[in-house]
């Protein structure tokens, strides 16, 4: 799923360390600052699609935030976090601007709710860039599909632009002005999915202070794309189906049934029907949201799409980050891009596409730009106009990152491939393991099988 950028303030440096840690496992990307002040340097430096910010602290204190960012930013989005004694400033919060307020002590599931249902529809990815004749034959039979109201199951690996798809299918439907709702069923902790799908009720569970909707209920009258459904454990496999046969739903908690009008897509990047034959899948939800399937290829094997892609990402960051002489690729950098095999696909094409904007001088992209293995970047990213501070942070974050990188390698290595040893072994759960090694291979490391 693509990336939505979150700034978190909170004071207290345990529960932003948890916070962001359960941000970041659903695929946020999430910085944390401790003060307001911190907050509104980041705000000027970097662009962000959500501010998350506890009421009480230090200094100008989250109020204070909240009037900078009504100013300064108005469109952007800003949830709360207040303790019980200070509710009456969550209230004045609100009339002030933002968008809703979470009474400590929250369960993530009602953080991660909230989030997603505020944060802005991203339009970038709303153009898909299609030129290989294989991707536009696909997509003239993803818009056929679209006018009719089946389910649809989009395959193809990580990265190579699933949700992409699946959001040109619900653009071209009858639904198109109602939601399109997306949740990753991989990055969301087990415990929560069940909450975060069907809602819960006011006192559910512990820390459910308020009621709330799930994810098919925001996205009544509209279409739900349950992205890397492989991931959801059988227990809750059944519960889907019931949902999907029925079309109703009820919360965590609550008594009444809610009639559901929602057109489900779902994402895998396995062979979902040899999952089916292990057992780890069930055959009677496969069929029902197998309905058409539509395969998308890596992107090695559309090749055309690669420079068209390469040119749209230019476009966009630069645009983002306010560079007007938007440079060209040279021809050299061009057969470069050609070349490589995309393990990690378009998401990785983008990567690198970034760390040439970093690097490039003057009016090309150079194939000294081009840096595809992730390893290059610590030797040439020494740029002087970053801050020393920021610079150690991040030296120390890729540090941290490429030594989990190593223990993983190693420990595959000593359990030949066994994932369910692996984890075992390092004390993670098999599923965040698998979303770990999802991130490495992205970053174009070979893993072992
Ligand atoms: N055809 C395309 N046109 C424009 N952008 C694309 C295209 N394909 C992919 N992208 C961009 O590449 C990134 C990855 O795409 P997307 O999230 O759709 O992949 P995915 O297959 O769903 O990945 P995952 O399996 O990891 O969830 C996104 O930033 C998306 O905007």
């Amino acid at each position: 799923m693509s990336q939505a950028k979150l700034l978190l303030v909170e004071d207290d440096a345990d529960l932003r360390e948890a916070l962001v840690d359960t941000l970041t496992l659903s695929q946020y990307d999430c910085l944390d600052v401790a003060s307001a002040e911190d907050a509104i340097l980041a705000l000027k430096k970097h662009s962000f699609d959500m501010v998350i910010s506890d009421v009480q602290m230090e200094g100008i204190g989250g109020l204070g935030l909240l009037n900078y960012v009504s100013a300064n930013h108005p469109k952007l989005p800003m949830l709360m976090m207040t303790a019980y004694a200070t509710v009456d400033d969550a209230v004045k919060a609100i009339k002030q601007g933002a968008v809703d307020y979470l009474e400590k002590p929250f369960a993530t599931e009602v953080l991660l709710n909230q989030v997603s249902r505020y944060l802005p529809d991203s339009s970038d990815i709303n153009q898909p860039i299609i030129e290989d004749e294989k991707s536009v034959n696909l997509f003239n039979l993803a818009k056929r599909v679209a006018n009719s109201d089946a389910s649809v199951m989009i395959l193809g690996p990580s990265g190579s632009g699933k949700e992409v798809m699946a959001r040109y299918v619900h653009q071209n439907s009858s639904r198109k002005d109602a939601p399109f709702i997306a949740i990753n069923c991989a990055a969301i902790p087990e415990n929560m999915l069940e909450a975060t799908l069907f809602g819960y009720e006011k006192g559910a569970f512990t820390g459910a202070h308020q009621a709330c909707p799930g994810k098919f209920e925001q996205a009544q009258g509209g279409t739900l794309l349950l992205d890397e459904i492989s991931e959801m454990e059988l227990g809750l496999q059944v519960k889907l189906l019931r949902v999907l046969q029925e079309r109703e739903v009820e919360r965590l908690g609550g008594r009444k049934t809610i009639k559901l009008d929602v057109r489900v897509l779902a994402t895998s990047n396995r062979d979902l029907k040899a999952y089916v034959d292990e057992g780890q899948f069930r055959e009677d939800l496969y069929y029902r949201i197998n309905v058409f399937p539509l395969a998308w290829p890596a992107l090695y094997q559309r090749p055309a799409d690669i420079i068209p892609l390469a040119k749209h990402m230019l476009n966009k960051h630069c645009e983002k980050q306010s560079i007007i002489q938007v440079p060209e690729l040279s021809d050299a950098a061009i057969r470069k891009l050609l070349l490589h095999r995309w393990p990690g696909n378009v998401r990785e094409l983008d990567n690198v596409i970034q760390r040439a904007i970093i690097l490039h001088q003057g009016e090309e992209i150079t194939t000294d730009d081009i840096i595809i293995d992730a390893n290059d970047v610590h030797e040439q990213a020494t740029n002087d106009d970053v801050e020393p501070q920021t610079k150690e942070a991040e030296t120390l974050g890729k540090d941290l990152k490429a030594q989990e990188h190593v223990i993983i390698l190693e420990t595959l290595n000593q359990y030949q491939g066994s994932r369910k040893m692996v984890a075992e072994k390092l004390g993670i759960s098999p599923r965040t393991l698998r979303y770990k090694i999802a991130k490495m291979k992205e970053l174009g490391m070979q893993i072992p099988a």
